[in-house]
């Protein structure tokens, strides 16, 4: 799992140890980390490192002296390295290595601001080392109008390998906001520990990759602000039966989905809930929409009943609801039942405060903007994407529920503050029936869930939600590699995940050579 810090929590940790004199170490750490990060990229990219030619953007601050250290390790390794230094003073040890070792240096004016941006356009790759996580708001001029070419260049696929160094200079680092002009990076080199900013949000797409280097923060850190669940949790949250298990005790969602408008949310999300493994899905809905749901999946056990007269460990509710008034009322019941539940769509209108952590609601901006607003919050779906880390925040706190924030970084937020950011998905996952398919993954996960109750920690539903994201986002781009993603052709790749993440040997023979024994 990866635990990422605000960048005001970082600054916080390196203060006893810049009192204790140690700040160039910390800033010869960095360098080294960023100088070898980029050595790699430039080699992948070109072949060789001798001969690449590099510019380096470097600001007034430390964020500046870490990139022009790094800059001056490349050009002892035989890279023509330059310096456009976009304030009037610099780290003078940084920038005197950088001296010394050959690199050739220029300050950005607003008279040579387009031959330092060609410059840029022509080299193979760019350190930004303009801001870090003492910067606040957008890049100014003259900087920003270089950062705005670059941005330009990337877009039609061209320009410069962009690493920045800490993170992409015009990003918020304790949120990932963007209040102005940013560089975009291929990559982000970061110190101490990952940043929040890098995990959500704007700044989540203008990180690129993300490379951490360890420079000794550890036992300074504290509390991480949010986490990214890899392969590992993932393995250990997927439900796996055992041989004492049987169809009830796997776990019983009870999916009360689609309409006579919409019957294909309710096909998809329960594909996706069988194809995450569950012991049963009951389906309640219209009798159209059943019939369809047994077509495509004979085992799931349908009626038009209510909510409360139906046995099961999880809801799933929500998705293609549209208009039918039973439906809604089942959504409005599985809130209500106490039990786990995935309100999706539609039935995040209904939401409002009270709730517990075990609901989980799944909205996307729009959604999530109509919620807030419903709860009497100025918000618009602008403000939500600029900075979900903090709307998905409110919106637990509000409501009490879970809340799992769609995106390019998708967020989930427990009522207590634990977040999780996961960014697996594929852009093909933008497509009508994507939200089904998670709604049912997570389902799944939430019908299954066998961790008992003295061990659910108060971020417990947040993390579930956290593995659907993962597991959805990792399905759509494993089909995303055969073309243009069909959210209702997405269980063979969900199915295919889950059966590697939860290999494991069985019983097994014990081998000994000794006793002539052999597997
Ligand atoms: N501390 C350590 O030991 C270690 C720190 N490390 C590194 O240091 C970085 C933090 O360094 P830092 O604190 O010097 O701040 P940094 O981000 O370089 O810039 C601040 C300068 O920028 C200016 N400025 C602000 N906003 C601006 C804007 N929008 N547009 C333009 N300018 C703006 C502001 O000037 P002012 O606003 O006051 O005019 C100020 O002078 C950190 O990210 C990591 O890379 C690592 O080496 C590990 C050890
Ligand atoms: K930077």
């Amino acid at each position: 799992m990866i635990s990422a810090y605000t960048g005001t929590a970082v600054r916080r940790a390196e203060a006893p140890l810049l009192a204790e004199g140690r700040g160039a170490e910390l800033m010869q750490r960095a360098a080294y980390g960023l100088h070898a990060a980029a050595a790699s990229a430039l080699k992948t990219r070109r072949g060789r490192l001798y001969g690449a030619r590099l510019v380096v953007l470097a600001g007034s601050g430390n964020n500046g002296g870490d990139a022009l250290y790094a800059a001056a390790r490349l050009a002892a390794r035989g890279v023509a390295a330059e310096a456009v230094l976009t304030a009037p003073t610099a780290h003078p040890e940084a920038l005197a290595a950088f001296r010394t070792q050959g690199g050739t240096v220029r300050e950005l004016t607003e008279v040579n601001a387009a031959e330092c941006a060609a410059a840029c356009l022509a080299a193979d790759a760019v350190l930004d080392g303009v801001l870090g996580t003492g910067g606040s708001g957008g890049l100014r001029s003259p900087v920003r109008a270089l950062a705005e070419e670059l941005n330009a260049a990337r877009e039609r696929g061209a320009g410069p390998l962009v690493i920045a160094c800490d993170l992409p200079s015009g990003v918020d680092a304790d949120t990932g906001r963007m209040p102005g002009t940013c560089l975009h990076a291929d990559m982000t080199v970061t110190f101490g520990a990952v940043k929040t900013g890098l995990l959500a949000g704007p700044g989540a797409v203008a990180a690129g990759s993300i490379h951490c280097i360890d420079i000794g923060l550890g036992d300074y850190l504290g509390t991480p602000d949010a986490y990214r669940l890899q392969e590992a949790e993932l393995a250990r949250i997927l439900p796996v039966p055992d041989r004492a298990d049987h169809k009830y005790s796997r776990g019983v969602l009870g999916i009360a989905a689609g309409s006579s408008a919409y019957p294909g949310a309710a096909l998809m999300a329960t594909g996706a809930a069988l194809a995450t493994g569950v012991g049963m899905v009951r389906y309640l809905g219209p009798e159209g929409v059943a019939r369809l749901i047994n077509l495509a999946h004979p085992e799931a056990v349908c009626s038009t009943g209510t909510v409360n007269g139906t046995h099961v460990q999880a809801w799933l509710a929500g998705p293609g609801a549209g208009d039918d008034e039973e439906q809604r009322r089942r959504a409005v019941d599985a809130m209500a039942s106490g039990l786990p539940a995935v309100i999706d769509a539609d039935a995040v209108a209904a939401a409002g405060p009270g709730l517990h952590p075990a609901v989980v609601l799944t909205p996307h901006a729009g959604e999530l903007t109509a919620l807030l607003r419903s709860m009497g919050e100025e918000v618009s779906r602008t403000d939500i994407e600029g900075d979900p880390v903090r709307f998905a925040r409110l919106a637990a706190q509000r409501t009490g529920a879970t809340v799992l924030l769609k995106g390019w970084a998708t967020l989930a937020a427990a009522p207590t503050g634990e977040l999780y950011s996961q960014a697996e998905a594929t852009p093909w996952l933008a497509t009508a029936g994507s939200g089904d398919t998670l709604s049912g993954i997570l389902g799944a996960l939430l019908a299954t869930d066998r961790t008992p109750a003295d061990r659910r920690g108060p971020g417990h539903y947040a993390r579930l939600a956290a593995a659907a994201a993962s597991l959805h986002g990792r399905a759509g781009s494993l089909a995303a590699a055969a073309g243009p993603v069909a959210p209702s052709r997405l269980d063979p790749q969900i199915r295919s995940l889950v059966a590697e993440f939860t290999a494991h040997p069985g019983p097994g023979i014990q081998v000994s050579s000794k006793s002539g024994v052999e597997k």
